[in-house]
């Protein structure tokens, strides 16, 4: 699939090319969920697009377990893009030519971020076990301090899978104000007694290795053989039975018959080993036994109701769940979807078809980019709303002939001398106006003018100008001042661009 898509997007020229780790460090202690204080706080993070001017655009992107800060473009050397470059980049879901998008690696990871492995500024060597447990929540008020130094005041979308997931939704419930949009995929609401399960698992395979030393392993042989360990029963649950069976089948390693050892026999076993091999080299087994910690303390519900746990949300949701992923079932994605209807949120849902287990949210780029364009697409008037060039009512109508040519529109809004809509004049009327040799605006003026408000849909727009035959509205509040303006041309592209992808569940 790399080399394919690699292929593909040099083709296109749909690349970032390169981009280059930052580095956040907040300006004072961190409060954990269990009380303790972290000092001198890091966040690695990498930024793609442009902010705008009034930093509306803003995405913030969340990664799974072993993710960091660099989701797309290249750094110097790299082999493989970021890791969700798929779906990030000029024209892709997360269109870096209209967002701004962040992705930062979590508080607790080893990619930059402070975590187990940093220096603790106390004793002048690595934390180990004396780095305190952490929590989701913990990740994600971390990240909002450095939301907070963008001046960055609503996300137009947090979105991730798996733990990344946890992370949109822990980021719903705690900052419900700061997320216009969340993307929610392949993830859940708690922690079930079988991925708490698996995590122990993971754990146990690090500790009982003899080079563990209780967690103070630095600077001397890590627990390699453990935390491949770790990684290798890790991944067989990211994966599915099926795309075991396509992948690898029951074909021998190097080998035409059996070995009747205990040597490699069979290509999955060859594939797991590499998976493991290759996690060492890049991870922290001490941030691998922080992280699975987290994720089993992570539990959104509230007195037991998972109703209660999202009582006060205000995004809109994008729940997307994968039909082969039996780590994190779609029924717990389904769980999401009934708590936050019941709190009346705005919630789509898909199940998306895939063999490819629970990281198919990596790999499906076709799904993901076709949901999630879909789903950021404009909706409201206020969207996509252009400034309207307006004139006083008391103008001459070469002024108004003047403003049309030099704005090159077609539609004037006329207002008073305090600014509410009075009428509207279009390029029609002004050259009546030649013909039929009229002096002032409002002898040609229509007074009755048709208008949108800003939080309309784009549905209930394209209504109107169809039902009155018209061919823009003006935008405006309560108090009929101009807004903006919409024109029938940009609001049937944008509706034909926007095809049926999710349903409610
Ligand atoms: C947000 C985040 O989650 S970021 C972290 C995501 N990254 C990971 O989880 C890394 C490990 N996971 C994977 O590689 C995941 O399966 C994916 C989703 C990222 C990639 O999936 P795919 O493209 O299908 O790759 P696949 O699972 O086949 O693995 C390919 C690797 O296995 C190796 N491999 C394949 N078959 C065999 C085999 N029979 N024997 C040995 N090695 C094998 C390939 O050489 C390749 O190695 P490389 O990664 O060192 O280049
Ligand atoms: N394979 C991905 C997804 C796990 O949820 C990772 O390692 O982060």
């Amino acid at each position: 699939m790399n080399e394919w898509y690699l292929s593909e997007v040099r083709k296109l020229g749909k690349d970032l090319g390169a981009v280059e780790t930052q580095f956040f460090h907040l300006p004072e202690d961190l409060v954990l969920e269990s009380g303790r204080r972290l000092k001198n706080v890091t966040i690695a993070y990498e930024t793609y697009g442009k902010l705008n001017k009034d930093k509306s655009n803003a995405i913030l992107i969340e990664h799974a377990f072993s993710g960091d800060a660099h989701a797309a473009g290249w750094h110097e050397g790299d082999r493989k893009p970021g890791w969700w470059d798929t779906v990030i980049g000029p024209g892709k879901a997360f269109d870096t030519d209209k967002y701004f998008v962040i992705c930062s690696n979590i508080l607790g990871g080893c990619k930059g971020s402070t975590g187990p492995s940093s220096i603790n500024p106390d004793t002048g060597r690595p934390y180990g076990l004396s780095f305190p447990v952490i929590t989701i929540a913990d990740m994600v008020n971390a990240q909002k301090k450095l939301i907070d130094s963008f001046g960055i005041r609503q996300l137009f979308a947090v979105a991730g899978g798996s733990m990344g997931g946890m992370q949109v939704l822990q980021w719903a419930v705690s900052y419900p104000k700061m997320v216009r949009n969340a993307i929610a995929i392949a993830t859940c609401a708690i922690s079930t007694p079988q991925q708490i399960a698996f995590s122990e698992v993971g754990r146990r395979a690090i500790i009982s290795d003899p080079n563990w030393n209780n967690g103070d392993f630095y600077g001397r042989e890590p627990p390699m053989t453990g935390l491949a360990l770790a990684r290798m029963v890790a991944h067989i649950t990211y994966l599915s039975d099926e795309s075991m069976k396509q992948k690898f089948g029951r074909q021998l390693k190097d080998k035409e018959n059996y070995g009747f050892d205990f040597s490699t026999d069979f290509q999955v076993e060859s594939y797991l080993q590499h998976q493991g091999d290759s996690f060492v080299k890049r991870f922290d087994a001490n941030s691998y036994i922080y992280i699975t910690k987290a994720i089993d303390y992570f539990d959104l519900t509230k007195d037991g109701s998972l109703d209660e746990g999202f009582k006060n949300v205000k995004s809109r949701f994008l729940v997307i769940s994968v039909s082969s992923d039996w780590l994190y079932p779609p029924y717990q994605s389904k769980e999401i979807v009934m708590a936050l209807t019941a709190n009346n949120a705005e919630v789509s849902y898909c199940e998306i078809k895939s063999m490819y287990g629970h990281d198919a949210f990596l790999l499906e780029a076709g799904q993901m980019n076709y949901l999630i364009s879909n789903f950021l697409s404009p909706r409201l008037v206020r969207d996509v709303m252009a400034p309207a060039a307006t004139i006083r009512e008391v103008a001459s109508i070469d002024l108004a002939a003047r403003i049309l040519v030099d704005r090159k529109v077609t539609h004037l809004p006329v207002v008073s001398g305090s600014g509410k809509l009075t009428g509207i004049v279009t390029a029609w009327d002004v050259a009546r106006a030649v013909v039929e040799r009229c002096e002032t605006l409002d002898q040609i003026m229509t007074s009755r003018v048709v208008t949108i408000e800003a939080d309309a849909t784009l549905e209930a727009a394209a209504r109107k100008l169809e039902k009155y035959d018209i061919s823009a509205l003006p935008v405006v509040d309560k108090d009929k001042n101009v807004l903006g303006i919409v024109t029938s041309d940009s609001i049937s592209k944008l509706i034909g661009q926007r095809k049926q992808g999710c349903s409610s569940i």
